[in-house]
């Protein structure tokens, strides 16, 4: 593989994302090995939603990343630039405020919302610092960030079998139930130039959020990063 696919536009991204919207839940639970449901109830826990809060969950795609908030009573945005992926989701969730937006431009006012969280989306965001410093812009002061994305595995064994997975069977696995299976190409190409748990730590601080912290699941291959707005 080479590095070409993983330099998308913005606008490729979204078309990218418009075309595995259909099958997009089901292609996560099959390619995760099932792993997508704990982590979704790990964000869960991170973000700690209660009613009254304001929660934006950027890059929702199809808000199933945004469902436990509202479940916990939370008034939850979700908010994506693939109209694709957002039509699937208001079809789902017609009661969610579904708002049109780019990460790197967020149409939100300053200081608007208790938590900002972005479950598999920031590695697909351009300019990862960019979206870091509209998401804190967004949070009010002592707001908190959850970071749900893909990460390293810790023990070496470990992830020379993941990264196995991730070049040799993932592909031919995502062409048996993806509807763009070059999109999981894609998937499997920005996990290996994604950076490591201390990697996204520090692009965190230097954002400008504060006590930042990270919880490893299934070994690594996902990190739950967390940080917080002076
Ligand atoms: C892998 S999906 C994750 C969807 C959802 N958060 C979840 O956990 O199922 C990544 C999403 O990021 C969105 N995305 C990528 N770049 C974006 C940007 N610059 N602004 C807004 N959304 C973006 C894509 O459209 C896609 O819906």
């Amino acid at each position: 593989m080479t590095r070409a696919s993983l330099d998308k536009q913005p606008h490729e991204v979204a078309s990218m994302f418009d075309g595995v919207a259909a099958n997009y839940d089901l292609t996560n639970d099959v390619i995760s090995l099932g792993q997508a449901r704990l982590w979704r109830k790990a964000v869960a826990a991170a973000v700690d939603a209660r009613p009254a809060q304001k929660i934006l969950d950027l890059a929702a795609g199809t808000a199933t990343s945004s469902q436990p908030f509202a479940q916990a009573g939370a008034y939850v945005v979700p908010c994506d630039f693939s109209l694709g992926m957002l039509e699937v989701g208001k079809r789902r969730h017609p009661w969610m405020p579904f708002t049109a937006g780019d990460g790197m431009r967020l149409p939100f006012k300053d200081e608007v919302f208790d938590t900002v969280t972005i479950s598999f989306g920031l590695r697909n965001i351009q300019d990862t610092e960019t979206a870091l410093r509209e998401l804190y812009r967004v949070t009010k002061p002592g707001g908190r960030v959850v970071i749900c994305e893909f990460s390293q595995p810790t023990w070496a064994p470990f992830r020379t079998v993941y990264t196995e997975y991730l070049m040799r069977a993932l592909p031919p696995t995502a062409r048996a139930v993806a509807s763009n299976p070059d999109a999981y190409v894609y998937l499997a190409e920005s996990i290996r130039a994604w950076p490591d748990q201390p990697g996204l730590a520090a692009l965190l601080q230097k954002a400008g959020w504060s006590k930042v912290a990270w919880r490893n699941l299934t070994g690594g291959v996902v990190a739950l990063h967390r940080a917080t707005r002076a």
